[in-house]
């Protein structure tokens, strides 16, 4: 459905889009990750020839994509990242203005207004203006806008950033229902838990170029990293540091303030085996927690940094 091929966008001397290649399938609700700074609506002003580009193709439903595609553009919803609605007009009027640059049968129109302002759930709101909105229900009314003309391709670009956690999980919901009644979604982000939620497929991007691609579990399988296990209040000599490093599966471990933490590759009995062992050795110990890995960890084994700032 969308075929990126080698883009590069510079902004004076800063190389913001660097020989991207990116091809998102009909169906997906494909995620684009990467921490603040690393492109991604960069990517998405190239991608809607909102923003010119200074090398690459882009093509969209087979065709490429210009600034006068107007029956491409004609089938994409755009959620950007600030808010773009016009405050002397109330939450219907707002909606009722964007679904009208395409749908012109007034009865359609009204169908879908409607059926737009169930969806993000603003039904108590529709005379409201702007201004009295709070920032979640804002960004809920942004979503209808985007999206109220049933359009084939949705993008939204971090539709969640500062939003109570309602409209969050309603934001979310929303995306998932948008995709099973048939649009394919891109999705950018740098909450990377919100990403695994919704996303059937990911592409993890940092300074401008796609660093990995997947599923969240293919990405997780790119790991060495298997689980970590956390073991608090426990006192260790370096003699025992070294026994536990030796056990089977792990390859790492690190031990500060009573707090023991082993990194393993995977295997179904981790946990179990490191626990036999400090209970053979009578060493006793706080609580204990096996975490799995996250996206992340993909991120930091990949580019040595946190995904967050
Ligand atoms: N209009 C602009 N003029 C100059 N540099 C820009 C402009 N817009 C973005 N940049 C730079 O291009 C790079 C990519 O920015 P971009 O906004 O695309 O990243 P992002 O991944 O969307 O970040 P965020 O998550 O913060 O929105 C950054 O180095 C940014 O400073």
């Amino acid at each position: 459905m969308i075929h990126i091929e080698n883009l590069v966008k510079r902004y004076g001397n800063n190389l913001a889009l660097d020989h991207l290649n990116l091809d998102i399938q009909e169906g997906e609700v494909f995620g684009l990750l990467g921490p603040n700074g690393s492109g991604k609506t960069t990517m998405i002003n190239c991608l809607l020839a909102l923003l010119k580009y200074d090398k690459g193709d882009i093509t969209i439903f087979g065709k490429p994509m210009r600034v006068d595609s107007y029956d491409i553009k004609q089938e994409i919803g755009i959620v950007l990242q600030n808010v773009a609605v016009f405050d002397t007009l109330t939450v219907y009027e707002n909606i009722d203005y964007f679904c009208g640059l395409y749908i012109p049968n007034k009865t359609q129109r009204k169908r879908y207004v409607e059926e737009a302002i169930e969806f993000v759930g603003l039904e108590n709101y529709v005379k409201q203006r702007p201004k009295k909105l709070s920032g979640g229900l804002l960004r809920r009314l942004n979503i209808a806008c985007g999206i109220a003309h049933k359009p084939k391709l949705i993008i939204l670009d971090e539709p969640t950033v500062a939003v109570d956690p309602q409209s969050r999980n309603n934001i979310l919901e929303g995306i998932q229902k948008l995709n099973a009644e048939g649009s394919t979604i891109i999705y950018t982000s740098h909450y990377m838990e919100e990403v695994e939620q919704i996303c059937s497929r990911i592409a993890i991007i940092d300074h401008g170029r796609v660093i990995a691609q997947g599923t969240s579990e293919e990405l997780k399988g790119l790991l060495k990293i298997g689980e970590t296990i956390k073991i608090d209040q426990i006192i260790l000599e370096e003699n025992d540091l070294a026994l536990l490093n030796s056990l089977p599966h792990v390859f790492d471990l690190t031990y500060d303030f009573q707090m023991l933490e082993i990194r393993c590759t995977g295997d179904k009995h981790n946990l179990v085996r490191i626990l036999d062992h400090l209970q053979a050795c009578d060493i006793t110990f706080g609580r204990v927690l096996s975490e799995l890995p996250t996206l992340n960890d993909v991120f930091l084994e990949i580019t040595g940094k946190q995904l967050r700032d």
